[in-house]
């Protein structure tokens, strides 16, 4: 069976985008994924994304680390699914129901509110999420010798945020996977580090959960713009600017006290389209 797909990105951030409105593919498994989205013998993508009819939104809109599991958020998939379809479109996720709509500077998409409970995370156990009580040791080389006190929040996804001097000296290959792992985040975590630059702008570099270190990350922005107002280290609109490039994040102001929406814009392309035998990767 011959399978179209649409290969995309954010800021460098990478997807397979399968497009299942019209008609339905056969079952996704982690196995799957994990074939198509390997960078030499498959196609090659940090997430897989399925794009399926929804009884509850315009689209739902399923996605896929490149390990093969399956997550709630996605916010530069997201904005590539909104170029894809076009207009205004809700896409039901595990994470919620979010809105992408084209912007004079690519797609701005609301991420829905922040979630800070210890158990919005989720956390192993009770912690103040606005600084973790916890600390991981780093290779002495490290401006930091400790990465450590994280904000920790959910954006739909998991997310800690470390506020380092300088996030590019972070060797963020070798502790990223350990804090990813570590037992206090029993849905795992993506693990961000990030240097405040003024009170509207933010240096950014993830490591992200399933997938590795990425280029960008959308929710890791969201989360990461989240964590440093929530500190008053900025306003609250900033540019978040990733390895791949910049969003800009506006966290609206409370309502009756309860967390505002989190609107995230920036650009999002189209690479090239293709097919594949399923039966190759299945
Ligand atoms: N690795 C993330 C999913 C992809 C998020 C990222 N690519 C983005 O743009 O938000 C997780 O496991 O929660």
């Amino acid at each position: 069976m011959r399978i179209a797909f649409t290969k995309m990105h954010g800021l460098g951030n990478d997807f397979v985008v399968l497009d299942a409105r019209a008609q339905p593919l056969p079952p996704l498994t982690g196995d799957v994924v994990a074939a198509l989205a390997d960078r030499h013998t498959g196609i090659g993508c940090d997430q897989l994304v399925l794009i399926e009819p929804s009884e509850v939104a315009d689209w739902r809109m399923r996605i896929f680390n490149s390990d093969g599991s399956e997550v709630e958020a996605c916010g530069n998939a997201t904005r590539a699914v909104g170029l894809l379809i076009g207009g205004e479109v809700t896409l039901e996720t595990l994470g919620g129901t979010i809105v992408a709509r084209p912007d004079e500077n690519g797609v701005a998409v609301d991420m829905g509110v922040p979630r800070f409970g210890w158990d919005q995370i989720p956390l192993a156990y009770g912690m103040d999420t606005l600084d973790l009580p916890v600390g991981w040791p780093l290779d002495s080389a490290a401006c930091e010798a400790v990465l450590e006190h994280p904000v920790a929040v959910n954006v739909g996804n998991p997310h800690a945020v470390f506020f380092v001097n300088d996030a590019y000296a972070v060797p963020l290959a070798e502790i990223g996977p350990v804090i990813e792992n570590d037992q206090i985040f029993p849905e795992r975590v993506n693990v961000n580090v990030a240097t405040v630059t003024a009170r509207d702008a933010i240096t950014l570099r993830v490591w992200e959960r399933g997938a590795g270190i990425t280029q960008a990350c959308g929710t890791g922005a969201c989360a990461t713009a989240v964590a440093a107002m929530r500190r008053g280290l900025v306003d609250r609109e900033v540019t978040v600017t990733l390895p791949g490039g910049a969003l800009t994040i506006v966290w609206e102001p409370d309502v009756d006290g309860a967390p505002g929406h989190i609107t995230m814009t920036g650009p999002a392309s189209v690479s090239f389209t293709g097919s594949f035998d399923w039966g190759d990767y299945a």
